[in-house]
């Protein structure tokens, strides 16, 4: 496994940002890394997303900064671009995940079927996103489709929040968890920093309390 994906493992939860505005990036990168989880995974869900990777970088160089919603080869070039150390989409699209291997790019396509997993066990990746993980069948599918592929470990994002979070952490099988919960549109809208930050260092005692 590299080590991005190392990282990804040892940090254990990776947040899922939607930024409408460049200028919340550096604050919301101070409050996750003050509140324990220096890593973001920022979505090109909006146009500020590329500028976005680049102030959360400028703002902390040593966090852990990567792109999601990834659908085409252009924003992968993108995010790059803008400092991103990884990729990661909703689906699975062979043409991404293809040429992110070909730049030696980390990339964690979205899964949801054995299928799925298979494409990208043959395609030569070990880590694997499971999306939507709690309305697709939550821990109890992602373990029954893991049994077969036991060389594969999942990241599930979707659903996942404070209350659930425990019994996914438990499992071997899960390198690390994905989730928007304590970085909320709402939240990031009312610059509620104190509060992200805050609920990051919930998010970070509770992965300590699982992990022992
Ligand atoms: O689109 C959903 C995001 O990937 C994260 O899911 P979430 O908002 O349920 O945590
Ligand atoms: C959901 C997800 O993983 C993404 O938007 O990239």
């Amino acid at each position: 496994m590299n080590k991005t994906l190392q990282r990804f493992n040892e940090i254990g939860i990776i947040p899922v940002v939607v930024l409408d505005h460049k200028e919340d990036a550096a604050p919301l990168a101070n409050a996750l890394c003050e509140g324990g989880l220096p890593a973001a995974e920022v979505t090109f869900r909006t146009r500020e997303a590329a500028a976005c990777i680049e102030a959360m970088k400028a703002a902390r160089p040593d966090m852990l900064v990567g792109a999601g919603t990834v659908l085409t080869t252009k924003q992968v070039d993108e995010a790059i671009n803008a400092g991103a150390q990884f990729i990661v989409s909703p689906g699975f699209d062979e043409e991404v995940v293809k040429y992110c291997i070909e730049k030696d790019i980390p990339v964690t396509p979205g899964t949801c079927t054995p299928t799925d997993v298979q494409r990208a066990y043959r395609l030569g990746l070990d880590v694997v996103k499971f999306f939507p993980a709690e309305p697709a069948g939550g821990l109890a599918m992602i373990k029954a489709i893991a049994a077969p592929y036991n060389m594969m470990k999942f990241m599930p994002t979707g659903g996942i929040s404070e209350k659930n979070m425990d019994a996914y952490l438990k499992e071997d099988i899960i390198l690390c968890i994905g989730g928007s919960w304590m970085v909320k549109k709402d939240l990031i809208e009312a610059k509620a920093f104190d509060q992200i930050e805050e609920m990051t260092r919930q998010a970070v005692k509770k992965l300590n309390e699982v992990r022992g």
